[in-house]
């Protein structure tokens, strides 16, 4: 984690749903800070509310108690400064590849000039400029994600949130994707928040790892971890699987497997 001021702070953020006897905790007393550029995993047990922490992030929901906040400022509502990436990526069908990437450049006005050459850099950023001018229907899952994410980055957002956004891909796309996102990531130096169900897809991506309790969702324990920068630095993009890694994991593993009904203090380990 580096050390400027944060880019998100969730102080004691806890959220209800529903009301009378329908009410549930779904989020307790979440205290978060993510600094500009991190790259930071969730993980946690089905229903323990990671969905919620990100559309807390997002603006697309307000906490019931607590605060959150991106760069000093309270969250109102959703912006193009936070873009989203969904699990199934939400492309406009009557729209080409290149006019979805180019969708919020044109929404916000810039000359078409301009918005052309934000969606050519994002398309070749993403290895699908040749397919610019294809129809949504004609691409594969990947393709239709690589073009979700290119759409978002194009926006130029500070930060960017994904909601397991390679839950739906066959297993060489999704590695060759977790590639691609962290060259997205060291590229753009954007901050980033995905939640994800894998463990090695969050210890090869993120810099920083967050394990949730089940619901209620608490932080139960968060790792430093520099996997990602070392998979950076190597031509193949592998990560060194050593014993501390699979020590990690295991205990990653045991935690979110672990009836956790009174979860420890937060932890922060550093590899
Ligand atoms: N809009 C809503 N209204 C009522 N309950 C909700 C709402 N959204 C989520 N919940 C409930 O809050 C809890 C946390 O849900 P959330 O989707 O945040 O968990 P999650 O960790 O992302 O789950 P998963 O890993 O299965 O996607 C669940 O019990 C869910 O049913």
């Amino acid at each position: 984690m580096n050390t400027q001021s944060p880019l998100i702070e969730l102080r004691n953020v806890s959220m209800d749903y529903g009301s009378g006897k329908d009410q549930m905790l779904a989020l307790e007393e979440i205290d978060l800070t993510i600094a500009p550029q991190d790259f930071v995993c969730v993980l946690g047990p089905s229903g323990c509310g990671k969905s919620t922490l990100m559309k807390i992030i997002a603006g697309y929901q307000q906490p019931t108690t607590g605060e959150a906040i991106f760069q000093g400022e309270p969250i109102q509502g959703p912006d193009w400064h936070r873009g989203v990436v969904f699990q199934s990526p939400t492309l406009y069908p009557w729209l080409n590849v290149k006019d979805n990437v180019g969708f919020g450049p044109n929404i916000r006005g810039l000359d078409k000039k301009e918005v052309d050459r934000i969606s050519d850099h994002f398309l070749e950023q993403i290895g699908m400029l040749k397919d610019k001018d294809k129809a949504v229907f004609e691409l594969s899952g990947g393709m239709r994600q690589r073009v979700a994410l290119a759409r978002v980055l194009a926006n130029r957002p500070e930060m960017i949130l994904m909601d397991e956004p390679l839950g739906a891909l066959d297993a060489l796309t999704r590695l060759n994707m977790q590639t691609l996102i962290r060259d997205l990531w060291q590229e753009n130096k954007n901050t980033v928040l995905m939640i994800t169900h894998d463990v090695d897809e969050a210890m090869s991506l993120g810099n920083r790892l967050i394990v949730m309790s089940k619901q209620p969702g608490k932080i139960i324990k968060t790792y430093d971890l520099d996997y990602t920068y070392q998979a950076l630095k190597t031509n193949n993009h592998r990560v060194n699987i050593d014993s501390t890694y699979l020590e990690i994991k295991n205990e990653i593993l045991d935690l979110i497997n672990t009836d956790l009904n009174s979860p420890a203090s937060i932890e922060t380990s550093k590899k």
